[in-house]
């Protein structure tokens, strides 16, 4: 099992965000969570990445149980995410962008920048060789001298995903990638999940389109209420009973 969640559940006050929730991520899969606002799918990206501890219930990665590993912890095991907002450095280029969140994540001290020492230098090259090859993997080495604050929204989306990539991580989470950019945007981005499943990375994503959720996605879970209510592939959830009421008068046609 690759990533498995068990009776994971996470209280606010009174109110239950995530529900006894079993599910299990799939291995070189596009795994995907549905569900109408507020059923609990950021609050589940959150326990899973171990931005929020559970109230309840536990989270295996790999068989190992790492419900109360930080955050930074989970990162180095191989797990990146993205949100549903990135908050870019406007007026640094793209390059920049990515250097400094994967510089970020290396290991010279700030002694060794100072000193420019064998280690920081080394590590200095990888860190360019690094940015260059996941930009041009996420099809933006044309704009990589740009300013952030000057690339267009869906840019701005390919960078998130640079940035979780340059960690060389096992599994991505991306909450809602596709949110705000037209359908042609959201196409190219769904065949870049592709491509990073191509490359051997699981991804998981929240995603209201339910058009491109419904092509793209190997297994789908929906949230209701926190609570899970149906799981399958799209043809299952598609004609699943309680699906169908909970999203009545919803996204589904969006
Ligand atoms: N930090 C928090 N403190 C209190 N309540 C919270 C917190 N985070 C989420 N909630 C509540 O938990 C419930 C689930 O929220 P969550 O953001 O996980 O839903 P969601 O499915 O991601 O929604 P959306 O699609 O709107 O992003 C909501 O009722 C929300 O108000």
């Amino acid at each position: 099992m690759f990533i498995e969640t068990k009776q994971l559940t996470k209280k606010f006050g009174g109110l239950v965000a995530v529900n006894g929730v079993d599910f299990s991520i799939e291995k070189g899969k596009i795994n995907a969570i549905i569900g109408p606002n507020g059923a609990g799918k950021s609050t589940f990206f959150n326990l899973v990445s171990g931005s929020y501890q559970p109230s309840s219930g536990q989270v295996f990665y790999k068989g190992k149980n790492i419900t109360k590993l930080p955050p930074n912890k989970i990162a180095e095991l191989g797990v990146a995410r993205t949100f549903q907002t990135t908050n870019l450095f406007e007026q640094a280029t793209v390059l920049d962008n990515v250097l400094v969140g994967h510089r970020l994540r290396t290991n010279s001290s700030l002694l060794d920048a100072v000193l420019r020492t064998k280690r920081f230098k080394r590590e200095e090259r990888r860190c360019m060789e690094k940015a260059m090859e996941v930009l041009d993997f996420v099809g933006l080495t044309h704009v990589s001298d740009k300013l952030a604050g000057n690339i267009t929204q869906e840019e701005k989306k390919r960078v998130a995903f640079a940035l979780a990539l340059a960690t060389d991580p096992e599994v991505v989470f991306l909450d809602e990638p596709a949110a705000g950019i037209n359908p042609g945007e959201t196409e190219g981005l769904a065949e870049l999940m592709e491509k990073m499943v191509g490359r051997g990375i699981t991804v998981c994503l929240i995603e209201h389109k339910m058009k491109m959720i419904m092509k793209l996605a190997d297994k789908i879970m929906v949230l209701n209420y926190g609570e899970k209510i149906a799981e399958g592939t799209s043809d299952e959830i598609r004609n699943n009973q309680a699906v169908i009421d909970a999203y009545l008068g919803g996204e589904a046609s969006a």
